[in-house]
């Protein structure tokens, strides 16, 4: 369980009372995430090529790729949502054809947020926490904190059909994590949001990784993957065609030139000839 400091939004820090009752669910030396040939196919489209990969605990793992790469379909292989054509991978140290054992260890904010329009705000998150098995007391605590970090208090009790793109990505957010998983998969978290609202999003994701939850981040917004990702995978066209730290990724390993994430990313992937990501703010 976590609560505010005292000094409360200023100072932006959580206190996380029992971390160790979710660090104590990955064995100790096992990788959160780890995939071996991992593949999809959907019909002759190969969505996901011999996707090979570790990601490790308490890390944020920044997964980046074209549109079309095969991003979404991975996060969805890796959430048990839908299943490999081959290959294998393990979330939390159990294998993903076992959803049961799985799903009590992730969170997911997909593209789309899972939220009931009828419902306020307030009890979208009950809802969700009453799905994770979370006692009352631990629930609303924790939610009334999310809320008040996330700028919500005042609409907590308004239903969610009068909420606003950034309101209910903010929502989304806070029912992916609100039960402390092992594991955390956030399709582009900084959707709709304000730049304030950004910047408690991001600075939420480095809370969290501190307090030893993995984060497995895809955006296409490359600063925030630079200033977050402890690890980067660039997916394309199914395929991994980089991987690792951000600052070994924007060295040009010829000539130990440092460029931009968002220049190694374009050369990573030039060959196939997609525009430029989008970017924050605008590189040129
Ligand atoms: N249910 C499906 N049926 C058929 N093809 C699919 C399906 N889901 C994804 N694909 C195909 O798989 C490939 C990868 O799609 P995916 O949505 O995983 O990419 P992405 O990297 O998440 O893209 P974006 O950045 O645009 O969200 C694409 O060619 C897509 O058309």
């Amino acid at each position: 369980m976590w609560m505010f400091s005292p000094a409360g939004r200023t100072n932006m820090s959580y206190i996380y009372v029992d971390w160790r009752e979710r660090a104590t669910m990955t064995p100790a030396d096992a990788p959160a995430i780890e995939t071996d040939g991992l593949t999809k196919r959907y019909g002759d489209t190969t969505a996901v090529s011999e996707l090979t990969m570790s990601v490790e605990q308490g890390t944020v793992y920044g997964f980046l790729g074209p549109n079309g790469a095969g991003k979404t379909t991975t996060m969805r292989m890796l959430t048990t949502l839908t299943k490999p054509t081959s290959g294998a991978a393990r979330v939390a140290g159990h294998p993903i054809t076992d959803r049961e054992s799985v799903t009590p260890h992730i969170g997911y904010l997909p593209e789309e947020p899972p939220i009931y329009d009828e419902l306020t705000g307030r009890e979208q998150l009950e809802y969700a926490a009453g799905l994770r098995d979370l006692p009352a007391d631990v629930a609303s605590e924790r939610i009334a904190a999310h809320l008040e970090r996330f700028d919500l208090l005042e609409d907590a009790d308004r239903r969610i059909e009068g909420y606003s793109k950034g309101m209910r990505q903010k929502v989304g957010v806070i029912q992916a994590v609100l039960h402390e998983p092992a594991v955390a998969f956030l399709d582009e978290p900084t959707s709709g949001l304000d730049p304030r609202a950004a910047r408690t999003m991001r600075e939420t994701i480095a809370d969290l990784a501190d307090q030893k939850m993995t984060i497995f981040l895809s955006t296409h917004i490359l600063p925030v993957v630079d200033a977050l990702a402890d690890e980067i995978g660039v997916l394309h066209g199914g395929e991994l065609v980089a991987q690792g730290d951000p600052e070994t990724l924007k060295s040009r390993a010829e000539t130990g030139e440092v460029r931009s994430l968002e220049e190694a990313f374009l050369e990573v992937t030039q060959d196939h000839g997609e525009q430029a990501p989008e970017t924050e703010p605008s590189a040129k």
